[in-house]
């Protein structure tokens, strides 16, 4: 029977094949009619050939991508009740007709089927695949997934069908189906489909994809995208979509899928382009193929923290202690003040802020001494305008003070008169070096960088957070800030990011150089005009490729905003990420029970401000995809800790496999030996428990590779990255050492946490990030004890422990 469905899917994809090969030979056909129409000359003929060739050329680009399953779904359907048909011709209703399902009698009469049974016809069968393809006369032969026709495919379930009879996943490569796997929603029914039983095989897709081997990149769900998940990624994109889950339950899937969605549905609207924001680049890189495999790019920039502010990019992160400093609310006083101190400082070419300022008007010396400039400076940085921008009043208020001491006002009593010598006045005093050189260094255009640099230095750190920072903070601050030069160049951290954004801001725009100004200008044209549509394919890929030499942030204002892992973002970068979507519509998901950020309350006023007084609309995930039941088990003793009253979500599936507790050969561990010794005998000791705990990570790591085909994730504590990376060297790239925070949303086929009291001890969100680490694994888990865990007789740290 299974050969024979097969063989039945496969006739259904070669007709699909044989459409698209009809469809690209169109496609193709319209590209060279375009190119003859060029030849006609007149503007009217030029524009309809771009516009042609455009929808031509996005057109073979989609048939030409070679999708993994192209078509992957099928559901045969009872007939419907007042059935319409949708847009894409097929029907659109969800419930079954009153007379669709009849009792078989003896006679015969209510068609084949055992008397007494409940009998029906399939009225309908879709196919489901990742575009939608009509045959030549507009039948559908394919069902785009994210039509409203193939919603039921997704939320149909036993216990409400609908008009679902049967759901099928269909797996295949290239051209060739190789398996199909069926859902029988109404068991009770037999039903017939062109006269023949319909038949059910498999035990299910979603299990299937489950069981699957993980490898370094995301894959989509489209096959088996579930009931609660189709609900986020199809709701409608009015103000803020606000989805909660915990680890596992498909927030990022459902986030990217709900991309694809929402560009699907409302091409136009979307234009302005779709913003994604990730917490780690590792998590961009692992995801970045999704869209692609939906048939999606281009107009969604799925981005890390670190890369959101052009000529800035950071993956590198702050010690706990610096990183709540910077991320903190307060720190918007303190670049307010500290942008203010630093054009006290004058520029830097100049060697300080000049004292006085001198020049020669009506042949004679007029001078400004440092109380009146002082004062001058005040009166221009009273209110709150950028001080880039307030520059030009500086000036102004310079020229008039230059103007009273002139004594010319005197001399001209009659305002006609005085108004003309004045504009004179201006103009000669303002193209004077002396003046012209006087606000360059007393005025200077300030860079985000170089006020960054300014805070390096303690003591005035401290005078520019009075009150706001404490003195530990500051040298905190000021330390890791070190890293920078006078001018600030230097590597940034992934929270100096978010600082540099907000002094943007503070600073106003400083003048930009022409290049990069055209290239904004060129984005700004598309997002506002659907511009984009009346160029070339050629031209298109030109700019695309020029945008992606560009540095990271192109646009600053997103149509739509996808905010993932959304617990993380610090206040400052929920400051940051509300600037590039004030008009935007938004999907914020994220777990609280997984936030690294150690005020919560904080961080969530910062996003509420950033979201604004929009209506929300919230959805909760409730099942783990990713873990089977025996690792979600052990994880929710921890989450019972970090975050007591939090239900955990539940386990779809169960493997059979504990998780494994190891402990480091003595049972004991680096840094509690070496006893009354002496601090030398006290260093050679931490030298050899390191030494032991790296023989440890590694055998227990070559132990998980030949247990699982996929990916291993070694994760450690912050502190111990590299150190880890050295013990797993040569092992190959399957396996991937991991600080504690790097791990957030990857996954890998098995799990080594090492040391879970190291990892709690980090930092005051300790036990949430170990929670995260814990529910990581989709096959197996090992939990390796240090030094600081306590394990008991059977190895479990005592964090661990019911
Ligand atoms: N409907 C589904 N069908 C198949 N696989 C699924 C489905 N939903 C989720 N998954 C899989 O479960 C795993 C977890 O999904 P995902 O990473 O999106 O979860 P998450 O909620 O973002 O987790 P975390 O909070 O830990 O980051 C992924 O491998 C994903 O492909």
């Amino acid at each position: 029977m299974r050969e024979r469905e097969i063989r039945a899917e496969q006739r259904h994809l070669d007709a699909v094949y044989r459409r698209l090969a009809e469809k690209i030979h169109e496609a193709e056909f319209l590209m060279a009619d375009a190119a003859k129409r060029a030849q006609v000359g007149t503007p009217g003929a030029l524009a309809e050939r771009d516009a042609q060739v455009f929808r031509a050329g996005v057109h073979l680009n989609r048939l030409n991508s070679e999708f993994e399953d192209f078509l992957f779904g099928r559901i045969d359907l009872l007939p419907g009740k007042d059935g319409e048909r949708g847009p894409d011709g097929a029907y659109t209703s969800v419930e079954p007709a009153d007379d669709a399902v009849r009792t078989a009698v003896p006679d015969g009469t209510a068609g084949p089927g055992d008397p007494g049974t409940a009998v029906a016809d399939i009225a309908e069968t879709l196919h489901i695949g990742r575009l939608g393809v009509l045959d030549a006369d507009y039948t559908p032969l394919v069902i785009d997934w994210r039509a409203p026709a193939a919603a039921p495919f997704y939320r149909a379930t036993p216990v409400a069908p609908g008009r679902v009879v049967r759901r099928r996943v269909i797996r295949s490569r290239g051209r060739r189906v190789l398996g199909v796997e069926d859902d029988l929603l109404r068991p009770e029914l037999t039903a017939y489909l062109d006269g023949e039983e319909l038949a059910v095989v498999g035990d299910g897709a979603l299990m299937a994809a489950l069981g699957r081997a993980r490898g370094h990149a995301m894959r989509d769900i489209v096959a088996s995208i579930q009931a609660e998940q189709d609900e986020v990624i199809r709701a409608p994109a009015v103000s803020v979509t606000e989805v909660e889950g915990g680890p596992g339950t498909g927030k990022t899937a459902v986030a990217l899928h709900r991309a694809a969605y929402l560009l699907y549905q409302d091409r136009r609207r979307y234009a302005g382009g779709i913003l994604v924001v990730s917490p780690t680049p590792l998590l961009v890189s692992y995801t970045e193929g999704v869209l692609p495999s939906l048939g999606e790019e281009g107009q969604v920039a799925v981005r890390a923290l670190g890369s959101l502010v052009e000529g800035a990019e950071a993956d590198t992160y702050d010690e706990q202690p610096v990183a709540r400093v910077k991320g903190s609310a307060r720190m918007v006083r303190v670049l307010r003040r500290s942008a203010r101190g630093v054009l006290e400082l004058g520029s830097p070419e100049a060697g300080g802020p000049p004292e006085r300022l001198r020049v020669v008007a009506f042949g004679a010396r007029i001078e400004l001494g440092p109380e009146e400039l002082r004062d001058i400076r005040e009166r221009a940085l009273g209110g709150t305008a950028p001080v880039n921008l307030l520059r030009p009043r500086a000036r102004r208020l310079l020229l008039d003070a230059l103007w009273e001491h002139s004594g010319a006002p005197r001399r001209y009593p009659d305002p006609e008169l005085a108004a003309e010598a004045r504009q004179g006045f201006d103009e000669d005093v303002s193209t004077e070096a002396a003046f012209t050189g006087f606000l360059d260094a007393w005025w200077p255009e300030l860079t985000p960088r170089r006020v960054l640099a300014a805070m390096r230095d303690e003591k005035r750190l401290g005078r520019w957070s009075r009150r706001i920072l404490q003195p530990r903070e500051v040298r905190r601050l000021a330390r890791s800030l070190a890293r920078l030069d006078d001018g600030g160049a230097g590597p940034l951290s992934v929270h100096d990011v978010a600082l540099l954004d907000e002094l943007r801001v503070v600073l106003g725009a400083p003048a930009r150089p022409r290049e990069a100004e055209t290239a904004a200008d060129s984005w700004g044209l598309d997002q506002l005009s659907g511009l984009e549509e009346l160029r070339t394919h050629a031209e298109r890929t030109a700019g695309r490729a020029a945008r992606s030499e560009r540095p990271a942030e192109e646009r600053t204002d997103y149509a739509h905003v996808i905010v993932d892992e959304a617990q993380d973002l610090t206040p400052m970068q929920w400051r940051m990420v509300g600037r590039r979507g004030r008009q935007a519509t938004w999907t914020v998901v994220g777990d609280p029970a997984q936030s690294s950020w150690s005020d919560q309350e904080e961080a969530a006023a910062a996003r509420d401000e950033a979201l604004g007084a929009r209506p929300r609309r919230r959805f909760e995930l409730t099942v783990n995809y990713r873990n089977p039941a025996e690792i979600a088990e052990l994880s929710a003793r921890v989450l019972a800790l970090a975050m007591p009253g939090t239900r955990p979500p539940t386990a779809v599936r169960s493997t059979g496999l504990v998780p494994r507790f190891a402990v480091l050969p003595d049972g004991g561990g680096e840094g509690g030996t070496g006893r009354g010794t002496g601090r030398a005998t006290a260093r050679a000791a931490a030298r050899t428990a390191a030494r032991d705990l790296g023989g440890a990570v590694r055998a227990e790591a070559e132990r998980l590779l030949a247990e699982v085909e996929g990916t291993v994730g070694v994760v450690v504590a912050m502190g111990r990255r590299e150190q880890a990376r050295a013990w797993l060297a040569g092992l190959g790239d399957r396996v991937v050492a991991l600080g504690s925070l790097e791990a957030k949303g990857l996954e890998y086929d098995a799990t080594l946490v090492v040391s879970p009291a190291e990892i709690a001890d980090e930092s005051p969100a300790g036990l949430r990030v170990l929670y995260v680490a814990l529910t990581r694994a989709t096959q197996r888990l090992t939990v390796l004890s240090g030094a600081k865990d306590l394990p008991d007789a059977e190895g479990v740290p005592d964090l661990l422990r019911e």
